[in-house]
């Protein structure tokens, strides 16, 4: 049984605008995934759909093998969401709310697990406060854990790092590492995507709600052949070298993009010829930024 099934998801809003155009994967459990995309590609649309919070035009979305429509009971109790905007009561302290968050779930005693969660996520000494003298950091740890209260086997954690500071970020990505080694299956969307290249076995991008690559992070990593090389140089490139110029950094300084390794014995051979001195030299590596930047400027379909 997968963690998370998505099949054919498409979801028009009232306006008439269709924000999720037919998206289907599926994610094993025991997985570490990122769902990654631009500024409204869609990944709240759909998580909103997993969670059952908006109703898809048509698909069907399964949590632990419940539809989230049909069965949408068990379906919620499998699944802990972490949104992505601050809600919180100004009534109760970091340990109530945990505890009515239980008995949302049913859970008469929980305090051994809220007393973990809070270990982990750094609230130990919060416990107590109310949530209105909080800071937004620790608010946000605070909706981790109540996303977690009824210990769900699919965690899915929509920019649970936006606007934290590196501390939260570090405790945050640990304990979801231990839960996913306990078992627990997570998805993430975010915006640092050295966080989903640290992190992720596998990827799925969002373009226009679409599904525009779905691979393992090694794979999509690999995939790309170019090899961008930067250099600072006593002159100009020579003409004929310039149409491989991707950024210009300043006068002398640029990157290049070349087909291959091989292409750049034919590109210092040019430049000796040229007499032109090569003062820097550095091969880029490939990182998931510049394959997101690819994927969403060029059509470039890896799927
Ligand atoms: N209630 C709504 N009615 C109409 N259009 C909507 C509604 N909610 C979202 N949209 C549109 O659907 C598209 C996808 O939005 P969505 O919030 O899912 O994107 P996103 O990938 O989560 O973006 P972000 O990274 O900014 O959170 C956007 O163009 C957005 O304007």
């Amino acid at each position: 049984m997968n963690a998370l099934t998505i099949n054919q998801a498409v979801k028009t809003y009232a306006n008439g605008f269709t924000a999720l155009k037919g998206v289907s994967f599926d994610v094993q459990q025991g997985e570490f995934f990122a769902l990654l995309g631009a500024n409204g590609a869609g990944k709240t649309t759909l998580i909103s759909a997993i969670a059952g919070l908006n109703r898809l035009s048509s698909g069907s979305i399964q949590v632990m093998g419940y539809d989230v429509q049909m069965q949408s009971t068990q379906a919620r109790m499998n699944l802990g969401l972490v949104p992505q905007e601050l809600v919180f009561d100004p009534f109760f302290n970091v340990r109530q709310i945990l505890q009515i968050q239980s008995g949302y779930f049913g859970i008469r005693k929980n305090n051994d697990w809220i007393d973990e969660m809070l270990h982990h996520l750094g609230l130990t000494d919060k416990a107590n406060t109310n949530l209105r003298n909080l800071s937004g950091g620790m608010k946000r740890r605070v909706m981790v854990a109540q996303a977690l209260v009824h210990r769900p086997p699919l965690i899915i954690l929509d920019e649970p790092t936006a606007g934290v500071d590196v501390e939260l970020r570090h405790s945050l990505w640990a304990f979801m590492q231990t839960l996913n080694q306990q078992g627990h299956t997570i998805i993430l969307t975010t915006h640092y995507l050295e966080e989903a290249e640290q992190y992720c076995g596998r990827i799925a991008m969002l373009k226009q709600g679409k599904l525009v690559a779905l691979d393992t992070t090694e794979h999509l990593l690999n995939a790309e052949q170019n090899v961008r090389i930067q250099l600072q140089l006593s002159d100009k490139l020579p003409e004929n070298w310039q149409i491989y110029c991707i950024q210009l950094i300043e006068s002398n300084t640029f990157i290049v993009e070349l087909k291959d390794y091989n292409q750049i014995a034919e590109l210092l051979g040019c430049l000796k010829n040229a007499r032109i001195h090569i003062h820097k030299m550095h091969i880029l590596e490939n990182d998931l930024e510049h394959i997101f930047l690819s994927l969403n400027t060029e059509q470039l379909a890896l799927i």
